[in-house]
């Protein structure tokens, strides 16, 4: 196999990647059988319809052709009027019922294809949203498979979808074979029809090999497509506007663009060379020669016969030429079969590499939400993200339910971490992280979730209304709006819900009709209000990852104010930088190398005169300059 750089490249030498690869061709048929499995999801009643459609349809054709053919035969020699009449209405009615059923097959095609793809679509987001692991989520080769199910989905046509509705599709082609190869050995006797359908079948072999050639290639190019499709984003949605405005990075922008575009294109173009210029000359040439070698046997069986029957003749030329023109590409189907089954498989291997994360079986997992009662620790843990770069070294820490704990350390000293391994995003390399005594790997990693109110540093923006964003934090109880008012007051933000025009229902975006955005501080409140709602409505342990970063003086100072009250009845933890947000624990922590390097209330580390007290008279000596410099604004409140 061709590494991806190497066909990303056009690598000349690179081995094509359909060699040698039984175990992909393997998976290619097991994902080919799936797709017509997947047909049920489109209910048997439709699929069934929408089959016996295509094999009428595929009649059609030749039914047109006898029409004609016996219309004229009756016309020649003593001509029988009549009869003619009626073998044209005959065709006539060919032609208007094959007209009619277009439509129709498109029709039906389309909603086969959008049930199939609502199912797939649920199944794979809900392994992107459950049943994937973080650590999973973030490698860069699961980005590229989600990525290519992803733009598949975009265009609704080259989907899982759209594959198998491409695959029935092949049945009005086949019946239109099967009947001209049939008609042909009726007329023009049976070496005819062996000659037609040999050109059908092998110049139909030919294109099937390229495109299935070109469906293992296109996977490869997933990495240089990503970054378009990242570059195209950057520029255009709000998410950067600002910083590419002001920062001028639009020609900066447009170069890497062009540059990825001719990474993606010239390679691309040059394997199209190869994929399909060779197969198409050599089976274009086959196809030819057996096409020339039908009509030269036709020609011949006319000959023989001496004073041929005209309708034979025609009906015979009819059936050849139908023949032959099955060895082209089919629009309905070709394509849409090759980038459908290359985003099922896609799927398929993110669903297996789903499967290996939660293949520790289950065993010994309660199933049961737990409530922590009396201790949460990590005991002796070590973690890191690549397993020669540690971040956690044999790391302790004891959470007494009920109490609160800060958690403090520079950038970078792991405290994040140390959240994610807290709520089982990622589990411990050495050591262990235990509820109660239980080890966490014995729960059920959602069922612990569950207990969880964590507002993370990069927490989400939803778009969405002011109540959905705080009501997300417990789902099931979005209707209590008593509930999501009472803790929008706490974090002060209650003056919102008369000032946006539709109070709760405002969308937090302006890329809703009638919506608004908030500022920074005003979001980190929403966040912390989402996560006290997940609190009122049953969660016991509440995490704050720098909940105080983005508020201005009196937001922090009214934290401080509040920290017991947000905090009483759960196990908290707090990670901030600003000491005046976290002298309220019960018990502050410093990690640094990895381990808890100190912990204590606020004046005994102080007292101490160890790491903490450090960096406290640093940010107290500070802040006592600020405060000397912005008093004439007014200090913070
Ligand atoms: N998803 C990740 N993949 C790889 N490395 C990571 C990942 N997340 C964090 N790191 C690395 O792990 C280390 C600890 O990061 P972490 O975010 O836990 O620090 P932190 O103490 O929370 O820092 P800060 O105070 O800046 O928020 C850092 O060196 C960081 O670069």
């Amino acid at each position: 196999m061709p590494t991806a750089d190497q066909v990303a490249r056009g690598d000349e030498g690179a081995r094509p990647p359909w060699r040698g690869w039984g175990r992909r061709a393997r998976r290619r048929a097991e994902a080919g059988r799936q797709l017509v499995h997947l047909s049920r999801y489109a209910g048997r009643p439709l699929v069934a319809t929408l089959l016996s459609v295509h094999v009428v349809a595929g009649l059609m054709p030749m039914t047109f052709g006898i029409g004609v053919g016996l219309a004229l035969s009756s016309l020649a020699g003593d001509p029988d009027r009549s009869a003619a009449a009626g073998w044209l209405a005959v065709a006539l009615v060919a032609f208007v019922v094959q007209q009619l059923l277009a439509p129709l097959q498109r029709a039906l095609s389309q909603v086969v294809s959008r049930r199939i793809d609502s199912y797939c679509i649920a199944r794979y987001t809900e392994d992107a949203a459950i049943r994937a692991s973080l650590p999973t989520l973030e490698r860069a080769d699961v980005a590229d498979l989600l990525n290519h199910a992803e733009e598949e989905f975009d265009t609704w046509i080259l989907t899982p979808g759209g594959a198998t509705e491409g695959a029935l599709a092949l049945v009005a082609r086949y019946a239109q074979l099967v009947s001209a190869v049939t008609v042909a050995a009726v007329t023009a006797g049976w070496p005819v029809a062996v000659a037609a359908a040999t050109v059908a079948l092998v110049v139909r072999r030919g294109h099937s090999i390229a495109f299935h050639r070109w469906g293992a290639l296109i996977v490869s190019f997933e990495p240089v497509r990503r970054r378009l499709t990242y570059l195209r984003e950057l520029a255009t949605t709000t998410r950067a506007a600002k910083e590419i405005r002001t920062l001028g990075l639009l020609d900066w922008l447009d170069q890497r663009y062009e540059d990825a575009s001719r990474d993606y294109l010239d390679p691309l173009w040059s394997w199209r060379r190869r994929v399909y210029g060779v197969p198409f000359l050599v089976y274009a040439g086959l196809g030819l020669i057996a096409t020339l070698a039908a009509f030269l046997l036709l020609a011949g069986s006319v000959g023989a016969a001496g004073d041929a029957p005209v309708a034979e003749v025609a009906i015979g030329v009819q059936a050849v030429a139908i023949c032959v023109r099955f060895g082209q590409m089919f629009p309905e189907s070709d394509m849409k079969m090759v980038h459908g089954r290359a985003a099922w498989e896609a799927i398929l291997a993110f669903e297996r590499l789903c499967r290996e994360d939660t293949d520790d079986d289950g065993t010994g997992r309660n199933r049961v939400v737990t409530t922590p009662q009396r201790l949460i620790a990590l005991e002796q843990v070590t973690f890191g993200y690549q397993p020669d770069r540690p971040v956690l070294r044999g790391l302790d820490l004891r959470l007494p339910v009920g109490t609160s704990t800060a958690l403090v350390g520079v950038n970078g000293a792991g405290k994040t971490t140390l959240v994610k391994l807290l709520a089982g995003l990622y589990q411990p390399a050495g050591g262990s992280v235990t509820v109660d005594g239980v080890d966490l790997r014995r729960l059920d990693p959602e069922a612990w979730q569950r207990t969880f109110a964590v507002v993370f540093q990069d927490f989400v923006r939803y778009e969405a209304t002011l109540r959905e964003n705080v009501a997300m934090g417990s789902v099931e109880h979005r209707d209590d709006d008593e509930g999501v008012t009472a803790e929008l007051r706490r974090v002060g933000l209650g003056y919102l819900l008369d000032e946006l025009p539709l109070g709760l229902e405002t969308p937090l975006t302006r890329a809703l009709p009638g919506g608004q955005d908030l500022s920074g501080g005003q979001w980190q409140r929403v966040a912390l209000a989402r996560a006290l709602f997940a609190v009122r409505h049953g969660a016991s342990v509440l995490v704050l990852d720098e909940p105080t970063a983005q508020l201005d003086a009196r937001g922090e100072a009214e934290f401080y104010d509040t920290f017991l009250d947000l905090t009483r009845g759960v196990t908290s933890l707090v990670i901030s930088h600003r000491f005046s947000s976290v002298r309220q624990a019960d018990r502050i922590v410093v990690l640094a190398d990895g381990r808890i390097e100190e912990a204590g209330s606020h004046d005994e580390l102080i007292a101490s005169g160890g790491r903490y007290a450090g960096m406290f008279a640093v940010q107290a000596r500070r802040f006592a300059d600020g405060a000397a410099t912005s008093t004439p604004l007014g200090g913070p409140a």
